[in-house]
Order: structure tokens, then sequence, then C-alpha cells
């Protein structure tokens, strides 16, 4: 499987997943990773995360919203979490295949093009 830049992967939209695809294999999804600044595997290579300090909670909230919207309008969700109330981490997998699409990898380049207000320290 050939790896796709982060350019290409936000012209596209998410497919609906109801399974019958086969999940990126560990070492695929590591060489798409190469293409995708901070984010890393997780579960054993089936979910990737990526993790940001913000600058206050509600630079937070407001990153979670902007994230729901690009969710939503694509029809792919992610998790989103946050602790210690500026610590946000986003965790993406399909759920229908119990690992990685390429969905994944386009939320998480058109995440990666949304603000936001990291903490200056
Ligand atoms: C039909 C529709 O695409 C599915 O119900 C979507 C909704 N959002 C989803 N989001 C994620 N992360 N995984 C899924 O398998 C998934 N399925």
């Amino acid at each position: 499987m050939a790896t796709q830049t982060a350019e290409q992967l936000t012209k596209k939209k998410c497919l609906p997943c109801e399974g019958g695809v086969d999940p990126y294999s560990p070492d695929e999804a590591k060489a798409q990773l190469s293409n995708h600044e901070g984010w890393y595997l997780t579960h054993e290579g089936q979910r990737i995360r990526k993790d940001w300090k913000v600058k206050n909670f509600l630079a937070g909230m407001d990153f979670f919203q902007k994230c729901a919207e690009v969710a939503e309008a694509d029809g792919h969700h992610p998790d989103l979490h946050i602790e210690g109330y500026r610590n946000v981490s986003v965790e993406l997998w399909t759920h229908a295949i119990g690992g990685l699409s390429e969905n994944d990898f386009i939320l998480a380049a058109k995440i990666d093009q949304l603000p936001i207000e990291l903490a200056s320290k």
C-alpha cells in the first residue's frame, strides 16, 4: 500500500465504513504515519493518537468543537480526551473494522489543519 501525503488526504472525504475492508497492518500504519507529524500508534497498532497541551481549558473545548465539526462533515468520529484540564488528545480508529482505515488518516490530516491555541510552556 503506497503512503499518501497529508495534502492528498485533506482533499478526500471519509467513506462510510461498515466493515469488509482489511485494517492497515502495523507496518502499513507506521509507513503512513511518517506523513502525520506527532501522531503515534496505540492499542498494538490498531489506533492512532496525538497529544497537545493547550493554553487553557476553553482552548481545549474550542479545539474539540472544531474536531467535532470536521468529524460530522465527514461522518467519521474521533475519541476526544482531556486530562489535567489542558492536555488534550485525539484518538482515531475505525470501529467497524477494529483497526485503522484510510478514514482515520484523512481525519488526522484534517484535524492537523485546525487552529489550536497551544500552551506557551
Ligand atoms: C455509516 C457510518 O459511516 C458509520 O456509522 C461510522 C460513523 N462514525 C464512525 N467513526 C469511527 N471512528 N469509526 C466508525 O466505524 C464509524 N462509523
